[in-house]
């Protein structure tokens, strides 16, 4: 285990980083972190249905949040009055087994909308599966379409975290890097690394600035290697070989972590 000085207090670690707290909320069990985060999502989206008659949120993909989104459909919602966006996703077709759409889809295929749009809208960012470049201009109109031309507020951002501390498409070492911190784009394609270390798939991925357009952000995490990923990249804000430290230490809104052994 990272030594890093923390405390913990009712099943809340926390530790210094960079004069930021980094606030993880512990459980046993991921059926136990499940039904807090999923609660925590459909607390979100009702209260922003009550206050703004409509809900939109990010969610992202990999393994870790399907049991979320499989929770989530038993939420009592009115579905039709939200729409669920991709936080990232791999450039390829919808129907691949790589695809975070395709897990999504199905995770969520109870509450999703149907033909007769009598559901949760669900926007792949996969909008042109021959050129990358184009995918993510055309994702980023399709974000932009949803608000009149405007950049949208997300009430709830899931997000998760790899062990090498990539979140999003964000990985260490990536190009991307460069811009994704300060674009004024909302969605950018990410280029894959051609020395075997992830990504190894084109990807598309939400810029920092569109992330950091959400109410609430909450990672989900799962194991002891990610938990100790998290402990020492906080403590490096470099966006380039540290991407969840760097985004820590530039989010406006407190980030929360929710951690399952
Ligand atoms: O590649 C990705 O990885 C991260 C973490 O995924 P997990 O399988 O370790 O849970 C995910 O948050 C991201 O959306 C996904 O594209």
């Amino acid at each position: 285990m990272i030594n890093t000085a923390q405390s913990v207090v009712d099943n809340v670690l926390t530790w210094d980083a960079h004069g930021k707290t980094v606030t993880v909320h512990a459980f046993d069990t991921t059926g136990e972190a499940g039904v807090y985060i999923s609660g925590l999502i459909s607390g979100a989206l009702k209260q922003a249905i009550d206050a703004h008659g409509k809900a939109q949120w990010i969610g992202c993909g990999g393994t870790t949040p399907k049991p979320i989104y499989q929770n989530l459909i038993h939420a009592e919602l009115d579905w039709t009055k939200i729409t669920l966006a991709q936080v990232d996703e791999r450039f390829v077709p919808v129907d691949y087994a790589a695809s975070n759409t395709r897990m999504m889809r199905e995770a969520l295929a109870p509450v999703l909308a149907d033909a007769d749009h009598t559901g949760m809208t669900f926007l792949t960012l996969i909008q042109d599966i021959t050129d990358q470049d184009a995918c993510a201009l055309k994702a980023e109109q399709t974000l932009l379409d949803l608000n009149d031309g405007q950049a949208p507020l997300f009430d709830f951002a899931l997000m998760g975290m790899g062990p090498d501390s990539h979140y999003a498409s964000i990985f260490p070492n990536n190009p991307v890097n460069a811009e994704v911190y300060t674009t004024d784009r909302l969605v950018l394609p990410v280029r894959p690394h051609s020395d075997g270390s992830e990504p190894a798939l084109p990807r598309i991925t939400l810029s920092v600035p569109a992330i950091n357009r959400s109410r609430r952000i909450v990672f989900y995490i799962t194991g002891q290697t990610k938990l100790d990923a998290l402990k020492g990249a906080s403590q490096n804000t470099d966006p380039y070989t540290s991407p969840i430290g760097a985004f820590l230490a530039q989010c406006p809104v407190p980030v929360e972590f929710v951690w399952a052994a």
